[in-house]
Order: C-alpha cells, then sequence, then structure tokens
C-alpha cells in the first residue's frame, strides 16, 4: 500500500485537527508541530503529514503533492480549487462578518473593504450591489477601520474579542467557517481504499462528538 500524504495547517487549526486523527484510532503523536520539521512520516499508519500555512493547504493538495489536507472553510472560499471537499470537520469555529466602528456610515463612492479574503469580500459586496474598494491585508485587520485606512473590514471572528477591544462592532455575518477535509480528485481514484477509510473513520468521531 502507497504512503498517503496529508497536508495538515499550522497554528491553530492544528490541535483540534490532530486530536480527531488520535480519537479516529491513528497512531500519530499529537506534538506533530513541536518540532520545527516540515515533513513528519507515520510509517506504522503508511502515512506522511506535512505541515504547511493554513492558506496553502489547498494548494498542496490541488498539485497532488498531498493526497489529502485540512483546510478552513475560509480558505475554500476564497479561491475556487479543483479539490473534492468530502468531510466536515466542524472543528475550528468562526464566522466571517463585515466590521467597523459603531455608527458610522459608509462612504457613498467605493468605501474601502479592508480584509485577508479579496475573493469573499468582493463576491459579497457584489452580491449586496455595492461597489467597494478592496484593500488586501494580511493581519490585524481590525486596525484598519481605526487608524482610516478602509471603511468596514471583512474578517474571521470567533470569540469577538478582537472586535470588543478594538471597539469595532459587526456589521453583517457572511457566511460560518469550519475546517474541512480535501482530496486530491486523481488521488482519490488511486488510493480510493485509503481515503475512503481515513474519511469513515473521522467521519464517526465527528458524528459522535
Ligand atoms: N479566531 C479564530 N478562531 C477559530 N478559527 C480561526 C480563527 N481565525 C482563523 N481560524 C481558522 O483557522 C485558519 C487560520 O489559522 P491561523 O490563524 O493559525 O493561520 P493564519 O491566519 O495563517 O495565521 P498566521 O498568519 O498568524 O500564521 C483559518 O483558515 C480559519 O479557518
Ligand atoms: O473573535 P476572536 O476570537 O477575537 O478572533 C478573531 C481574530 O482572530 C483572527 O486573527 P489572528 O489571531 O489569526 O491574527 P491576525 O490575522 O491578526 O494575524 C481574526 O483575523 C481576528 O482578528
Amino acid at each position: 500500500m502507497s504512503v498517503l500524504t496529508i497536508a495538515m495547517p499550522k497554528g491553530r487549526i492544528f490541535e483540534e485537527a490532530a486530536a480527531l486523527l488520535v480519537k479516529a484510532g491513528y497512531e500519530i503523536p499529537p506534538d506533530l508541530d513541536d518540532s520545527r520539521k516540515l515533513i513528519i512520516d507515520v510509517p506504522a499508519e503508511n502515512m506522511r503529514f506535512i505541515l504547511a500555512k493554513p492558506m496553502d493547504v489547498t494548494t498542496y493538495v490541488e498539485h497532488g503533492v498531498a493526497d489529502v489536507g485540512i483546510a478552513g472553510k475560509d480558505v475554500m472560499l476564497e479561491e475556487e480549487r479543483d479539490v473534492y471537499e468530502v468531510l466536515d470537520l466542524k472543528i475550528s469555529h468562526c464566522y466571517l462578518a463585515v466590521a467597523g466602528l459603531p455608527g458610522t456610515e459608509m462612504q457613498d463612492v467605493a468605501p474601502k473593504i479592508a480584509t485577508k479574503y479579496p475573493g469573499i469580500a468582493s463576491r459579497y459586496f457584489r452580491e449586496q450591489g455595492e461597489q467597494v474598494e478592496i484593500v488586501k491585508l494580511n493581519g490585524s485587520i481590525e486596525l484598519a477601520p481605526m487608524i482610516g485606512l478602509s471603511d468596514r473590514i471583512v474578517d474571521i471572528v470567533s470569540t469577538g474579542r478582537t472586535l470588543k477591544e478594538n471597539g469595532l462592532v459587526e456589521f453583517e455575518r457572511i457566511v460560518d467557517i469550519t475546517s474541512r477535509l480535501i482530496v486530491n480528485p486523481v488521488s482519490y481514484r488511486l488510493k480510493d481504499e485509503q481515503i475512503d477509510e481515513l474519511v469513515d473513520r473521522l467521519a464517526q468521531v465527528v458524528e459522535e462528538a
């Protein structure tokens, strides 16, 4: 049987995702991301883990260098990729929202929207019939309206703490986000048994949670 390569997101999704695999009975070290190693082989399970930036997981899976991966729905919605989304893992719950300073209106002409998600934000405002200018940032998005860079932000909200501590309010909720198991279409044909088993075992754990 060939090795199954799994693209795991480093960062906040990692722990919950690794815990799911352990619950599903895979004998993997739960502290896979404790070292600086980016490729970790687990011969006992015939698995290889690659540790990627969350936004890049879909790229590895689309190109087939990883057979499967775990990615936030936000990442899936931001860029359309040729991958199968096979299971909602129901971890890393959060949502995307439009937020800004309380009591403010968006300026009439080309209001500015700061976001890490230009694709999702431009689609959302287009569907609302609003013409906006997207300002792409890579983090600390909440800063933008506070210092006059943008009228609104489109960003992830989880506990709401970041908005609150920066005096911002949510105006609209765009979409709920959880992490998903994704599969490369060619891998699904070539390694169907291994992948089906992974999907079934994870699905059972998700159902029981
Ligand atoms: N506050 C949050 N609570 C829960 N899940 C979140 C939150 N923020 C992001 N996520 C989920 O986790 C993923 C991003 O994880 P993480 O924040 O570790 O990576 P990142 O945004 O690339 O961060 P960094 O650039 O700081 O490494 C998102 O794609 C989303 O699905
Ligand atoms: O509702 P909360 O629980 O406060 O979580 C939301 C915050 O978490 C994410 O930021 P992250 O920590 O990834 O930092 P960065 O995007 O600013 O780098 C997101 O972009 C929000 O800023």
